[in-house]
């Protein structure tokens, strides 16, 4: 039989509440032990939630006074029996809990354990399970969004259907196989199995593609500003965050470390990197600025390359668009308060938006320019993948779908192409969990925190 196990299911920090839950048979009994309701109602005569007011005792010494949910298998998280004890938010009253409920026979959970007796028993898959970390874990309202659809399970859904299809044309693979004169009726034939592979294939390469959206929505999306000294960078980093993060003065070569600040954009958390301006110097301190400077346009997801429309574009500059081109980018003209230079050798790149860091200028249109760059119209899309593991299963599904259908093409025996299917239909077992070996769970559920 299953033991009961326990952990505080939030933070260990000075708060208002800390919950601790229960989940296994002996749960609702190990927590009547060291209750005592004041309506003198035993818990172990309450329904499923069903909660009771009163204090926490044990080995004679009151802990806190509190409330018990009660919570009845099948219908709980876990789908064991379970109870949840709310107590004040004092960490050394939760570990009291704890070790109070050690001591009557339940014993410490392991990361991810609830979760993983809710995945044992049904509750959710292994793709849903993910998505309750992903929930967790998501930074701004788009991403918490799209785990939660996954939570739902949307993706679980996807794959259902896209496995389904692929099923059907397998046991069809089969039945050809052993009654091969019947390939020819009309009914079903080797184009019209072509097609429903191609149609799956199609959905898989289709998660696979927004695995990377799913990917920058789950983490933010890092935007670098960079360009030549005294651009304006620092003063479009503050506009940006709304407040005075980065030093601003007149003086080229002002910021020198790589300043860091987020916004939400759309619900989407945007990682803001304020870098030095990047040129020729022989100041230790700058060179080493300028370096990580660098560093952020090759790394970040987004480049915001800024150019003082004030002035000539410079040689510097020129060479320094040779290596931001080279990642996602939006060119900036700042300073559009200030009459623009007159054009100059080399030519400038064309420009995307035009700003006025200092007045607010164009910040509409910046904004406008960052949500089409980033096609941030995915988030509405909710069967994104956004763990590696899942993009895994799904590519690794693709590509045997892939060789079932060159194979087909080239004239394959039925038999042949039936082994390669089912090699393509394994992976998505795997993704959701219906077929997923030891190390693949435990590797998932080691992830999560304690008390999840
Ligand atoms: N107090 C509390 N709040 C919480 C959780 C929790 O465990 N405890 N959750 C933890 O993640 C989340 C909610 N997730 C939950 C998911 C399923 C069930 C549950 O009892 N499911 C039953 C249905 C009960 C019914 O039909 O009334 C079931 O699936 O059978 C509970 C919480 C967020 N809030
Ligand atoms: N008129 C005008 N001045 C601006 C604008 N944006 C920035 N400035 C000024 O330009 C100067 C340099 O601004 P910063 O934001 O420090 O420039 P930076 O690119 O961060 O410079 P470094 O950190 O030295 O690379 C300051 O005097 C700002 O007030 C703008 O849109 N219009
Ligand atoms: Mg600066």
């Amino acid at each position: 039989m299953e033991q009961t196990i326990v952990a505080c299911g939030t933070p260990s920090a000075v708060s208002a509440l800390a919950v601790i839950r229960l989940s296994g048979p002996r749960a609702i009994e190990i927590a009547g032990r060291i209750f005592r309701p004041v309506s003198g109602r035993e818990l172990t005569s309450l329904p499923g939630y069903r909660a009771s007011y009163g204090e926490f005792v044990s080995r004679g010494e009151r802990i806190d006074e509190g409330i018990v949910l009660v919570l009845r298998a099948p219908k709980s998280y876990t789908g064991e029996d379970m109870a949840e004890l709310s107590c004040h938010g004092n960490p050394s009253i939760a570990a009291r809990l704890i070790a109070a409920c050690v001591r009557e026979g339940a014993r410490p959970a392991a990361a991810g354990e609830f979760t993983r007796r809710a995945f044992e028993n049904g509750k959710l898959d292994l793709a849903q399970a993910e998505a309750v970390a992903e929930l967790i874990g998501a930074e701004g309202s788009a991403a918490a969004s799209a785990a939660l659809a996954r939570r739902d399970g949307a993706l679980s859904r996807e794959i259902g259907e896209i496995t389904d299809a692929l099923s059907y044309a397998a046991a069809e693979l089969a039945m050809w196989g052993d009654y091969p004169e019947e390939e020819d009726s009309p009914a079903v034939t080797r184009e019209g199995l072509l097609c429903s592979l191609e149609a799956g294939r199609g959905r898989l390469s289709a998660l696979c593609d927004g695995y990377h959206s799913g990917r920058m929505l789950q983490k933010g999306i890092s935007v670098a500003i960079a360009g030549s000294p005294n651009v304006g960078k620092s003063t479009l980093m503050n506009r940006l965050c709304g407040r005075d993060r980065s030093i601003v003065t007149e003086i080229a070569g002002t910021t020198r470390d790589v300043v860091e600040d987020t916004v939400e954009l759309d619900g989407v958390l945007l990682r803001l990197l304020d870098t030095a301006g990047i040129r020729p110097t022989g100041d230790a301190v700058e060179q080493i600025g300028v370096l990580r400077a660098k560093q952020a346009v090759e790394t970040s997801d987004l480049v915001l390359f800024l150019l003082d429309r004030s002035r000539p574009f410079t040689g510097e500059e020129r060479s320094l668009y040779e290596l931001v081109k080279e990642r996602p980018h939006l060119v900036l003209a700042n300073k559009a308060d200030l009459p623009a230079a007159k054009q100059s050798f080399p030519p400038p790149p064309s420009v995307d938006v035009e700003i006025s860091a200092g007045t607010g200028e164009g910040m509409e249109e910046l904004s406008r320019a960052l949500r089409r760059t980033l096609g941030l119209r995915l988030t509405q899309d909710h069967c994104l993948i956004a763990s590696e593991r899942q993009y895994s299963c799904v590519h690794r599904s693709m590509r045997a779908l892939d060789e079932t259908i060159s194979a087909l093409r080239e004239g394959v025996t039925l038999d042949a192409a039936g082994v390669l299917l089912d090699g393509a239909i394994g992976p998505l077992a795997e993704l959701t969990g219906r077929q997923a070996s030891e190390a693949v769970l435990e590797q998932v559920f080691s992830h999560f925190c304690v008390g999840k």
